[in-house]
C-alpha cells in the first residue's frame, strides 16, 4: 500500500479524497518537527506540502521512497526543483485553484494600505475618535504598475480596471498580445514602470533574478509618496530598504502578505504604521483551500498511480485538449522503447524519435519522454520515469534526436544506434484510438500490443509456423494472435505472436532448438 504525509493543513475536503483510497494510507502529521519528518519520510511514496516545510537536498537525502511532492498551492520556491528531477521525483502543485483569493487580497491590502484602515481600527480599538493622520489616497484616475503579468497580475489588471485605473505592467517573458488582451500599457523597461506608478504591486514568483528586484535606488525613481503591495513572495522588494523608503517617507503605505522570514513574524516592516501585514493569507480564503485541497488530492493520486497529471511542474505543460491524444502515444511511445533492449542487447549511443505525418503536430516532449523510459526500464527497472527520462539519456551518454518529417503517413519512429548497427521500431494509433506496432527493423506488421509477446526469427521455408504452433499447444501455451514477415533479401522471415501467458525458460530453449528457427525472445510489455 503507497503512503501519503501531509505536513501542512489542507481541506478536510482534500483529506477526505485521499481517505476514500482504498490503495492508499493518508498520515496527516502537522506538528512534526524537522528531525521527526526527516527520520519519518523514508516511509513515504508521496508528501502534501504548502509553503512552509522545505522540500531540498536535505530532505530528498532521507526520502528514499519518495515518488511524489505535492504542493497545495501556486508557487514552488520550497521546493528544490533539480533534486527531484534527478531523483525522478515528480512535483505537482495547484497552479490556478487560489488565484482569485490572492488577487482579491492584493486589492484588499491595496485598499486598506491607501485608507489607513488598519491604523484607523487600532485607534477606536482604544476609544479614541479623531480623523487627523488618516487622509487617503483614492484610486480612480491613478496609474497602477504591475510588476507579473501571469495569472494573478491579470486578474489584479481587470479588477482594478473596473475601480477607473490605468494599468500599466513590465513582464520582459510574455508576448505582446497578453498586453492588447488586457489593455495595459506595455513598460520596457521596471524603470519607466516605477516612474510612471502611483501604486505598484508585484505577482512574480520568487527566482534569483526577483529576489531583492526592487532596492532603496529603485524607490528613490518612484514619484515621491508611491504605495506599494506585495502578495507574492517576501523579499521581492528587498524588505530593509522599502522600510527605509517608507521612513524617508519615499513610499507612502505597503500592503504586505508575505515575508522574507516567515513563517516567522520577524521584518522591519512590522513597527510602521503606514505597513498592512498579514501573515501570507493570499490563498486563506474557504474557496481557495477547497479547491486547492481537492486539486492535490487529485493530482497526489494520479500520479502515484502513474497517470498523467495536468500539473506536474517538471514535466511538460500539456493542454487539456491534447492530453488524450497525446497519451495514446505515449503509450505507443514507451511500447516502440521497451522492445529495444528485450531484443537487442548492444549499448544505446543514439536514440532518433521521428514523428511523421499528423503526428507532427501533437505536443511531443511528452511522447520523447516516454520512449526513453520504456527504452530504458527494461535494464534500470522503476528508477526511470516520465521525470528523470531526459535526464537518464543524458546521464548514460546517450544522444537524444527529435525530428518531424512530412509525410501523407502518421507514423512514430524510434531509431536506437549502437556500434553495432541501427534497431528501428514503429508504429502508429489507428483511427480506433488502438495502439499497433507497425515495422520492426523492417518486417511489416500489425501488432496490438499485449503483456506477453514471441519474437521470432527464422528461415522462410515451409512448416515453421506448425512447429511453432505445437510446441507452444504443448507448453500449454495459448497463442492469441500470430503474424508473419519476411525479408526478401536476406531469407530470413520473423514471427511475431500475442500470448496469454508467460513463456517459460524451458519451453523457450525448445522453441529455440527447432529446426529452421534462429533467434526467440520473448517480450514483456
Ligand atoms: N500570497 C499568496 O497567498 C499567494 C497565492 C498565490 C500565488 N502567490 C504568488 O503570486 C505570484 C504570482 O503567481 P501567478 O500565479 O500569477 O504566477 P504566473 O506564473 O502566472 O505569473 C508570473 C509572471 O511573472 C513574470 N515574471 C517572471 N520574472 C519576471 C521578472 N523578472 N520581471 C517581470 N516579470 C517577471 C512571468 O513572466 C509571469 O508572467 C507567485 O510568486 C506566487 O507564488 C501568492
Ligand atoms: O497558503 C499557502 O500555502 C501559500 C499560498 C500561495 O503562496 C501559493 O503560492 O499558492
Amino acid at each position: 500500500m503507497k503512503k501519503i504525509i501531509v505536513t501542512e493543513k489542507i481541506s478536510d475536503k482534500g483529506v477526505a479524497l485521499l481517505k476514500a483510497q482504498k490503495d492508499l494510507q493518508v498520515d496527516v502529521e502537522m506538528n512534526l518537527s524537522r528531525e521527526e519528518l526527516l527520520k519519518r519520510i523514508p516511509e513515504y511514496d508521496a508528501i502534501i506540502v504548502r509553503s512552509v516545510t522545505k522540500i531540498n537536498e536535505e530532505f530528498y537525502k532521507h526520502a528514499t521512497n519518495l515518488k511524489v511532492v505535492g504542493r497545495a498551492g501556486n508557487g514552488v520556491d520550497n521546493i528544490q526543483m533539480e533534486g527531484a528531477t534527478k531523483r525522478g521525483i515528480i512535483v505537482v502543485n495547484t497552479p490556478e485553484s487560489n488565484i482569485v483569493s490572492a488577487a482579491e487580497h492584493t486589492i484588499g491590502l491595496m485598499l486598506s494600505s491607501c485608507r489607513n484602515t488598519v491604523k484607523a481600527h487600532k485607534m477606536i480599538e482604544s476609544r479614541v475618535w479623531n480623523r487627523d493622520g488618516l487622509k487617503g489616497m483614492e484610486l480612480m484616475g491613478k496609474t497602477l504598475g504591475i510588476i507579473g503579468l501571469g495569472r494573478i497580475g491579470g486578474l489584479v489588471t481587470t479588477r482594478m480596471q473596473a475601480f477607473g485605473m490605468k494599468v500599466i505592467a513590465y513582464d520582459p517573458y510574455i508576448a505582446d498580445a497578453r498586453f492588447k488582451k488586457y489593455n495595459v500599457k506595455k513598460c520596457e523597461t521596471l524603470d519607466e514602470l516605477l516612474k510612471e506608478s502611483d501604486v505598484i504591486t508585484i505577482h512574480t514568483p520568487k527566482t534569483e533574478e526577483t529576489m531583492n528586484m526592487i532596492t532603496y535606488k529603485d524607490w528613490q525613481k518612484c514619484k515621491k509618496g508611491v504605495r506599494v503591495v506585495n502578495c507574492a513572495r517576501g523579499g521581492l522588494y528587498n524588505e530593509q530598504d522599502l522600510a527605509k523608503a517608507i521612513r524617508e517617507g519615499l513610499v507612502a503605505s505597503a500592503g504586505v502578505d508575505v515575508l522574507v522570514d516567515e513563517p516567522k513574524p520577524i521584518s522591519p516592516l512590522i513597527d510602521l504604521p503606514q505597513c498592512v501585514l498579514t501573515p501570507h493569507l493570499g490563498a486563506d480564503t474557504q474557496e481557495a483551500q477547497d479547491n486547492v485541497g481537492i486539486a492535490i488530492a487529485e493530482e497526489v493520486i494520479a500520479a502515484l498511480r502513474g497517470e498523467m497529471v495536468p500539473n506536474a511542474v517538471n514535466l511538460p505543460a500539456l493542454q487539456a485538449g491534447e492530453l488524450d491524444t497525446v497519451k495514446k502515444f505515449m503509450a505507443l511511445g514507451e511500447d516502440l522503447g521497451k522492445l529495444y533492449y528485450q531484443l537487442e542487447h548492444n549499448a544505446v549511443e543514439k536514440v532518433e524519435v521521428i514523428y511523421s505525418g499528423a503526428l507532427a503536430e501533437i505536443e511531443t516532449d511528452m511522447v520523447t519522454r516516454a520512449v526513453l523510459k520504456g527504452l530504458f526500464e527494461p535494464v534500470l527497472k522503476e528508477r526511470v520515469n516520465y521525470v528523470n527520462a531526459e535526464l537518464t539519456a543524458e546521464g548514460r551518454g546517450v544522444e537524444v534526436i527529435e525530428s518531424k518529417e512530412n509525410s501523407p503517413v502518421n507514423l512514430l519512429t524510434v531509431k536506437v544506434h549502437t556500434k553495432k548497427g541501427t534497431f528501428t521500431a514503429a508504429g502508429n494509433v489507428n483511427p480506433e484510438g488502438e495502439v499497433r506496432i507497425k515495422d520492426i527493423n523492417g518486417y511489416q506488421f500489425d501488432i496490438e500490443p499485449a503483456a506477453f509477446m514471441l519474437a521470432v526469427n527464422n528461415e522462410d521455408k515451409p512448416g515453421m509456423i506448425g512447429q511453432i504452433g505445437t510446441l507452444l499447444g504443448a507448453s500449454k501455451v495459448n497463442i492469441a494472435t500470430m503474424q508473419v514477415s519476411r525479408n526478401q533479401q536476406n531469407g530470413v522471415a520473423m514471427m511475431f505472436l500475442t500470448v496469454d501467458s508467460e513463456v517459460g525458460k524451458e519451453t523457450l530453449k525448445l522453441l529455440q532448438g527447432l529446426d529452421g528457427i534462429t533467434k526467440v525472445q520473448l517480450i514483456k510489455i
